[in-house]
């Protein structure tokens, strides 16, 4: 297996033990009707849910109640009784003038008389977490003791998602999550606090609008669609490719004479900026690198801008980056070609050298023993040479010499590995 291969095996597995290792069955009661309350903000879909739940019941042959908790937007009430008709199970409801909690025991009673196996019970979203809401469900809890208090998370949310869980777990103690709107481009980041935030698993995921959209969570399809296997498995055949082509000791040999040069550069990069969908992950994982999705999208503009500085070199001058290091008018003429300024052209050329010292560095740490771990990779990748980058048979040019001892020299490595 290659280092990036087994780089994002132990990414993958990482985040599969991070989102609970195994699919999260929903607990029943014992005896009785097993009680399920529903918790979350406003619009994450809780109503929904509510619907999709009672129909995923009845598949398994259950029988259901839908309770209408919601008192403040009646709208919401119409919305779980029009639902509950769609899925074909009776919805309890009693208005908007009486307290959620009493809704709640009523139609606790109702349930029991009626021998429902599943009693789910709607309740009021907010904007925002607030003490008023909190209280309220507090009260639910109390009056009905749940099976199941579930809270809906939108997969949309970022980083709030940590505080939020933390918060209604802590406020009113939660047993697990659904995650709904999963079917939308967001990659779904949010299901990786809840577990590490709360130590309660998500159960279910809704991934579209229509009633059948709801499935259990698996936390290895999860931590697929996380890494974004599209983008990482292109990685991993562009890395093969490039070790095809050449074979591994030509490669090295090339590097190790400073002979690489804006072809290999060319790839490199692409390779690199393949993995800003890595990094995004290492990023999220407690205690290690943080990326920025900013630092990812810069590393993605400046791969465009470098393509299309190289696409202006001659083959000769991509061959042999010296010749542009050697020559301001061939600088100035690759900048006029691509429409660059020649800062760009020089900042690339300057790149370029200072990736020969960052490949030879890595060489050495390859060699000198076993696979490379994450930070000595990281390690090998920081080591920047004092020194302005070229070679002895360079000429050396004043105008040369002071371009690259600017600072772009000590840039940081951009994409898999940088740091802020
Ligand atoms: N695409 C998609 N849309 C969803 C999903 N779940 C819910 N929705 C939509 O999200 C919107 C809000 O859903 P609701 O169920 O009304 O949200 P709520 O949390 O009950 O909102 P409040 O009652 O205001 O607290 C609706 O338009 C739903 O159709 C899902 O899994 N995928």
């Amino acid at each position: 297996m290659g280092v990036d291969c087994w780089v994002l095996q132990i990414v993958h597995d990482e985040l599969v033990q991070l989102m609970g290792g195994e699919v999260s069955e929903l607990t029943f009661a014992k005896t009785g009707p097993t009680v399920i309350l529903l918790a979350g903000l406003q619009g994450v879909g809780k109503t929904t849910v509510c619907a999709k739940l009672a129909n995923y019941f009845k598949k398994q042959g259950k029988s259901c109640m839908l309770v209408a908790g919601d008192v403040y937007r009646p709208a919401a009430i119409d919305q779980l009784t029009i639902l509950g008709k769609q899925v074909d199970v009776p919805v309890y409801t009693a208005g908007t003038d009486v307290k959620p909690s009493d809704i709640a025991k009523q139609g606790f009673e109702e349930a029991k008389k009626k021998k429902i196996d599943v009693v789910i019970v709607d309740t009021a979203g907010r904007l925002q977490i607030d003490k008023a809401m909190m209280d309220e469900l507090k009260d639910v809890k109390r009056v009905l003791n749940p099976t199941e208090v579930l809270l809906v998370v939108d997969a949309m949310t970022g980083q709030e998602a940590a505080a939020l869980v933390t918060t209604f777990n802590l406020e009113i103690g939660i047993t697990g999550a659904i995650l709904t709107k999963l079917d939308g481009d967001s990659r779904g980041g949010a299901a990786l606090s809840v577990k590490e935030v709360s130590g309660k698993p998500i159960k279910l995921v809704g991934r579209g609008e229509r009633m059948e959209d709801l499935e259990p969570f698996y936390p290895d399809r999860m931590a697929g669609r996380i890494l974004g296997m599209g983008d990482v498995l292109s990685f991993v055949e562009k890395a093969q490719e490039v070790m095809q082509q050449e074979d591994a000791e030509d490669l090295q040999k090339k590097i190790m004479s400073a002979k690489f040069d804006f072809n290999d550069f060319l790839k490199q990069t692409r390779a690199v900026a393949q993995m800003g969908s890595v990094s995004r992950v290492i990023g999220m994982i407690p205690g290690m690198a943080k990326v920025t999705p900013a630092q990812i999208r810069e590393a993605e503009r400046n791969l465009e801008i470098m393509e299309v500085i190289i696409k202006a070199m001659t083959p000769e001058e991509r061959e042999k980056p010296e010749l542009l290091a050697e020559s301001p008018v061939r600088r100035k003429r690759v900048a006029q070609d691509s429409g660059k300024t020649e800062q760009q052209v020089s900042q690339l050329v300057a790149q370029l050298f200072q990736m020969r010292v960052r490949m030879k560095n890595l060489m050495g740490v390859m060699e000198g023993g076993s696979m490379p771990t994450l930070s000595n990779l990281e390690e090998a990748l920081k080591t920047e040479e004092k020194a302005p980058p070229g070679t002895a048979r360079r000429r050396k040019k004043a105008e040369s010499r002071r371009l690259f001892a600017d600072s772009t020299l000590r840039q940081p490595p951009r994409g898999f590995g940088s740091k802020n």
